[in-house]
C-alpha cells in the first residue's frame, strides 16, 4: 500500500487500547489511527496516543482502510448492520470479539468483504499479549502477513485455523483471569501463614512472571522446569502433592473447557438473534 495506513478501532476498551498502543510502536503513526464509541468516557487515554476519536462509526469506516471491530460480542450484529453499506473491497475487517465466528461476519458484511477474527488477551495493554488469528473466505494470506506485521511488536501473534480461536479464548483470552486466581490463592497461602497482604501479593506477582518468562525463554516443557524446582524430599513436591490433591490439574483443564464452549455458544447466540443470554 502506498498511502500511509489507516486504523480504525469500533468500540474504545481495554482491547482497542491495548491494540491501538502496541501498534503504534510499529509503522503506523497516531494522527492515522481513529477510534469510535458512543459514550466519551475512554476517549481521554485515546487523545493521549495521540489518535482521532469520534461518536460515529460511519465516518471511522470512511477513514479507515483497516477497521477493527472491539465491541462486546452482542453488539457486533448491530455495528456490523450499521456500517456494512460504507464497507469496501479496499476493507480489511478485523474482529476481537468472542466467539463471533467468520461465517456470522461474512454473513453481516457485503461479499468479498476481507474478514480476520482475532482474538487477544489482556496483556496486550502491556505488549505481552498472546494473539491468534484466522483467515475469512475472502482474505489472502498477504492479509494475514500484513495484519501480524501490524502487530509484531507486542508479543506472540500466530495464525491458526478458526476452530482453535474458541480454544485459544479458553486458553489465554480467559486464561489470563485463571492465572489472577491463582496469584490471588498463593499470595493468600503467604498471608494465612503470616505475610503482610501487600508484599505476599507483591511476591506473587513477581513469581508469576518470573515463572512465566523463564518458561518462554527456556523452551522448556513445564514438568522439566517443575522437575528442576523439586527437591526429593524437599518442600515444593509436598506443595505439588496437596494441588494434585484439591484437583488444580483436572480444574484447570475444565476451566479452559468451559471457556472455550462458551466462546463456542456465544458464536452460536451472535449467529442467532444477537442477543446474550
Ligand atoms: N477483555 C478481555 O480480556 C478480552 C476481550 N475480548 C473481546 O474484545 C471485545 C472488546 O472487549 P473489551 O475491550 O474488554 O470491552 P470494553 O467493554 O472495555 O469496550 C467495549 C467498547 O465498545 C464500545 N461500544 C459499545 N457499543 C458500541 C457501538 N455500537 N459502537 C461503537 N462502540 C461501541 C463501548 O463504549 C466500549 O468503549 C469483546 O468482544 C471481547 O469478547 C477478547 C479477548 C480478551
Ligand atoms: O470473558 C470474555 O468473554 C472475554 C473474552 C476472553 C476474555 N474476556
Amino acid at each position: 500500500m502506498d498511502s500511509p495506513l489507516r486504523v480504525g478501532f469500533i468500540g474504545a476498551g481495554n482491547m482497542a487500547f491495548g491494540i491501538a498502543k502496541g501498534m503504534l510502536s510499529g509503522y503506523v503513526l497516531p494522527a492515522n489511527v481513529t477510534v469510535s464509541a458512543p459514550s466519551q468516557r475512554n476517549f481521554g487515554c485515546f487523545q493521549e496516543l495521540g489518535v482521532a476519536v469520534t461518536h460515529s462509526n460511519v465516518d471511522l469506516v470512511r477513514s479507515s482502510d483497516v477497521v477493527f471491530i472491539a465491541v462486546k460480542p452482542h453488539f457486533v450484529p448491530t455495528v456490523l448492520n450499521e456500517i456494512s453499506q460504507h464497507v469496501t473491497q479496499k476493507h480489511m475487517i478485523i474482529s476481537v470479539a468472542a466467539g463471533v465466528t467468520i461465517t456470522t461476519l461474512e454473513g453481516l458484511l457485503p461479499a468479498e468483504t476481507v474478514v480476520l477474527r482475532l482474538m487477544p488477551n489482556l496483556p496486550c495493554l502491556l505488549q505481552e499479549r498472546a494473539l491468534l488469528f484466522s483467515r475469512g473466505s475472502q482474505a489472502r494470506p498477504e492479509d494475514g502477513a500484513m495484519l501480524s506485521s501490524l502487530l509484531q511488536h507486542c508479543g506472540l501473534v500466530e495464525e491458526g485455523p478458526e476452530a482453535w480461536i474458541d480454544v485459544h479464548t479458553g486458553l489465554s483470552g480467559s486464561g489470563v483471569a485463571f492465572v489472577y486466581l491463582f496469584a490471588e490463592a498463593l499470595a493468600e497461602g503467604a498471608v494465612k501463614m503470616g505475610m503482610p497482604s501487600a508484599l505476599a501479593h507483591s511476591i506473587a506477582a513477581q513469581t508469576i512472571l518470573g515463572a512465566g518468562r523463564l518458561l518462554k525463554d527456556s523452551g522448556k516443557h513445564p514438568a522439566q522446569l517443575r522437575s528442576e524446582v523439586c527437591t526429593p524430599g524437599g518442600t515444593t513436591i509436598f506443595g505439588l502433592h496437596a494441588l494434585e490433591q484439591g484437583g488444580l490439574r483436572a480444574t484447570t483443564m475444565n476451566a479452559v473447557e468451559a471457556a472455550t464452549d462458551r466462546a463456542r455458544e456465544l458464536g452460536r447466540k451472535s449467529a442467532g438473534t444477537g442477543d446474550r443470554k
